[in-house]
């Protein structure tokens, strides 16, 4: 054998798309030059997927197990995604939300291996050499994030990126996009986290956040860079912190195949649990009286879906409107509060809304006070503040309604506005309660854009969609919805989530054809094709 082939046979190995480990059989073994490095067994998917269960089992906990699963991915993404894809209500808390979120805290301890790409500030001006990359040709879906509100754990510079890679091992195991096809991008422009700056092991650029014109011309770079070297690519706005996650939306969306998935995602996943509870409530969404705590990215998109839902049904948007409250963290959102985020400005309620409201105190107005005036029928959460709805308001809120709906939507665990087992004990069982991150509870929904993310971008591809629009998202909400879910749960089971990403994927390319986005052949636009291009994490 040439010194080439030998070099070949490792390059086999070492790539996690190549990668078979033991499963090589005794013939590619003889045809790529592989016997010797492996041991004598020939294993299947199977016996690999048990080894590693075994391993995982054993292990001491759940940081370890997202460490290991990490691992595997970089070296065999088959056998990594049979696994994920084969008990997924057992590593979907792994890979994702909550374990994700340690693992974004810890990234710099655990990092091993390059995955996706890394496109630093003082790398500005080779955005377009890094993206020339020939093995990024088939890329077909990227989800990028700078790292500055992961989950609700605030700024994590460079460890955010395993967000996007969390969020991308998802859309491979949900809508069956190739792994080659994705590619997690992290925008690093420094950190506000001193904790992390000040780790010697910090893996990101150390230094203060680039923020404002510099920020801006950065960010208009990469967008240029994608669009040239990726055209029809879809990409995904994660875990941008406040103004910037808005701005990048609005910006952007009419230039690149594009939404956010914290404003868009959330609010379709939130709309559409709702509309599947409302059928087991019997009170019909435009007779609803919700109430935000948290009216940041998720929270206001989740409100303006709300009021577009409503609008469809029948009100008029002043009517959807006043039907909506919004809790932040000076109180609630009223219009006379001075230098209000617009995203709150169009939330905002007249001060005369209220004469008449009973008070605890003078000064500004909180969760139970507005709970107690309101009666709201939905509560949701997407604040990142553990235990803001406490047993105080819970019960505000269940004295004046028989099946209050309450979904504490922030992650992960740790910065739940509640823990689903005493929401339920507060309501005497009442509650219909949906959560961001999965707490183990029977009868509680997880309620997370995990639901909508992987079913909009694999819809949005295979209509060959110019834009992801706001009608797209309430196509999904409405597929979600109506999917309903099983027992006490609103949704189907976490098992069926790839069922999920295609019956929305469907409705969302229907969608793009009604509203002449879409670039296809509508004849070629069936669930069957759609379905026939997901991938199966099987060995060619
Ligand atoms: N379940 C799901 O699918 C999703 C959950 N989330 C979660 O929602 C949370 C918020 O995410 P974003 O909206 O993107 O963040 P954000 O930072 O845009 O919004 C958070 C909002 O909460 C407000 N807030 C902070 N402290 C408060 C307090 N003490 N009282 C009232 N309001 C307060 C902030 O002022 C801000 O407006 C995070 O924990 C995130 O993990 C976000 C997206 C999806
Ligand atoms: C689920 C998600 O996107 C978040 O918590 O940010
Ligand atoms: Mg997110």
């Amino acid at each position: 054998m040439s010194p080439a082939f030998h070099a070949a046979a490792r390059a086999l190995l070492a790539d996690p798309l190549t990668n078979k480990g033991t499963a090589f059989t005794n013939e590619e073994r003889e045809t790529f030059g592989l016997h010797g490095l492996l041991p004598p067994h020939v294993g299947t998917l199977d016996s690999q997927i048990e080894r590693r269960m075994r391993a995982l089992e054993g292990m001491k906990d759940d940081f370890h197990r997202y460490a290991f699963l990490r691992e595997l991915q970089d070296s065999n993404e088959v056998l990594f995604q049979a696994l994920v894809q084969r008990d997924l209500p057992r590593m979907l808390p792994l890979v994702y939300t909550p374990t994700v979120g340690e693992g974004c805290e810890r990234f710099s301890e655990i990092w091993r291996r390059p995955r996706g790409l890394f496109l630093s500030y003082p790398n500005r001006d080779r955005i377009a050499d890094i993206l020339a990359d020939p093995a990024l040709d088939r890329v077909k879906v990227i989800v990028v994030s700078d790292g500055e509100r992961i989950l609700g754990l605030g700024d994590q510079g460079a460890g955010g990126m395993g967000i996007p890679i969390g969020k991308l091992a998802l859309y491979t195991a949900c809508a069956g996009i190739h792994p080659a096809e994705v590619l997690p991008i992290l925008i690093d422009v420094g950190t506000d986290n001193a904790a992390r700056r000040e780790d010697p092991l910090y893996v990101g650029w150390r230094n203060p956040r680039i923020r404002g014109a510099e920020y801006d011309a950065f960010m208009e770079s990469f967008v240029a860079a994608v669009a040239d070297r990726f055209p029809g690519v879809l990409l995904q706005w994660e875990d941008f912190a406040g103004k910037n996650a808005y701005d990048l939306l609005e910006r952007y969306r009419g230039r690149l195949l594009s939404f956010n998935d914290d404003i868009q995602g959330t609010a379709a996943t939130a709309v559409g649990t709702l509309l599947s509870a409302i059928r087991r409530t019997g009170t019909p969404l435009t007779e609803q009286r919700v109430v935000l705590f948290g009216a940041g990215a998720a929270g206001s998109g989740v409100a303006e879906l709300l009021v577009r839902a409503m609008m469809a049904d029948g009100l008029a948007e002043a009517e959807a409107r006043a039907r909506i409250w919004a809790v932040d963290r000076d109180g609630l959102v009223l219009s006379d509060i001075p230098r209000l985020p617009p995203q709150q400005q169009a939330l905002a309620h007249d001060p005369a809304d209220i004469v008449d409201w009973t008070r605890t105190g003078a000064n500004a107005i909180g969760l139970l006070d507005t709970v107690a005036n309101v009666r709201p029928t939905v509560l949701i959460g997407a604040s990142g503040q553990m235990g803001a709805f406490g047993e105080g308001v819970i019960r505000a809120m269940a004295a004046g309604v028989a099946q209050p709906v309450i979904f504490p939507l922030s992650n992960p665990i740790s910065r739940a506005e509640a823990h689903p087992a005493d929401l339920l004990a507060w309501t005497d069982g009442r509650a219909i309660v949906g959560t961001g991150s999965p707490f183990g509870v029977a009868g509680v929904t997880q309620v997370n854009n995990v639901y909508i993310f992987p079913g909009v971008g694999l819809g949005a591809l295979a209509s060959g969609a110019r834009e992801v629009t706001d009608g797209m998202f309430m196509a999904a909400a409405r597929a979600l919805g109506a999917l309903g879910g099983e027992g006490a749960t609103l949704l189907p089971p976490i098992t069926r989530l790839r069922e999920v990403a295609l019956h929305i994927a469907v409705a969302v390319a229907r969608q793009a054809l009604v509203e002449g986005v879409a670039t296809v052949d509508p004849e070629t636009l069936t669930r069957e094709a759609i379905a026939a291009g997901m991938w199966e994490a099987t060995y060619p």
